[in-house]
């Protein structure tokens, strides 16, 4: 499989302390890959680098051989570094649909002035993008929801309709912050098999998570991180097995790793 982004000796430094340090690693093409590690291990940290939201003390991150680190966060974002909207990004007065055809706008300034002041050439965009709005909806369970009020939608609906904006703006990888945080049992095994279909039509997804049970289901590859260091990578029952990894969590106040 290709390497579709390359982080290679990322560091951040806060003052003295070092949050990600020399971290390098590999997101292969179509595939599904977990940052975890205890509380404090540099995974948000190290996040924030890659989708350009800090900037790195020294290192870098490459998006198909192109250099990334550095570039404002929305430029990043349109060279296909997308990361999933938060709730509070969602605009929630709005449809869930005008919440992803509003998404599409952004792929260009532009267009997005025209759709707020209704010209021509914005009206035959919107054709377009509620086409496409309606085809994410409906691959991510939402189409009878599509005219709901955004601000009316349950939690696990909520958290589905961001990557659904996020998918709007047509990534090259997605980057899910804990998808599953504050979901119940069966709302983390639909959000499970829902990143796993994105998965299965070619989409690339790095997150960061704490579920244990559920990063060991649905990842491809894991890389865990402790006190800002890799120290390991491979795949669920790798990690499992890895003795690193168990005295980490076993010296941590986390959560079992799901062994
Ligand atoms: N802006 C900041 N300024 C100073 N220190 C920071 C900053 N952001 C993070 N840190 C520190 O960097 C370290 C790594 O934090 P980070 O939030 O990346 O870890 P994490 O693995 O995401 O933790 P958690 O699982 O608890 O969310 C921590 O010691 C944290 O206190």
């Amino acid at each position: 499989m290709v390497d579709l982004l390359e982080v290679s000796g990322l560091t951040k430094r806060f003052g003295g302390l070092v949050a990600v340090n020399n971290v390098s690693f590999s997101v292969r093409e179509k595939e599904i890959l977990s940052v975890i590690g205890p509380n404090g291990a540099g995974k948000s940290t190290l996040f924030k680098l890659i989708s350009s939201f800090l900037r790195p003390t020294s290192g870098e991150v490459r998006l198909k051989g192109e250099r990334i680190s550095n570039l404002a966060p929305h430029i990043a974002a349109r060279k296909g570094v997308v990361r999933t909207f938060q709730e509070t990004t969602i605009f929630k007065n709005m449809s869930v649909r005008d919440n992803v055809i509003i998404a599409h706008h952004l792929r260009s300034r532009a267009n997005l002035f025209g759709f707020f002041l209704g010209t021509v050439a914005a009206k035959a965009d919107e054709a377009a993008f509620g086409q496409s709005a309606d085809d994410i909806l409906a691959l991510l369970g939402l189409a009878s929801l599509a005219g709901e009020t955004a601000r009316n939608l349950p939690h696990g609906h909520l958290r589905a309709l961001g990557i659904a904006i996020g998918l709007a703006t047509n990534p090259s990888i997605l980057l899910l912050d804990e998808p599953f945080a504050g979901m119940n049992h069966d709302e983390t095994m639909r959000m499970v098999s829902m990143v796993r279909r994105l998965r299965d039509l070619g989409l690339t997804i790095l997150l960061v998570e704490h579920d244990m049970p559920a990063v060991m289901k649905i990842s491809d590859r894991v890389v865990v991180l402790n006190f800002g260091q890799k120290i390991a990578e491979g795949t669920p029952p790798e990690i499992q097995a890895n003795d690193k990894v168990i005295d980490a969590y076993l010296g941590s106040e986390d959560e079992a790793i799901g062994l």
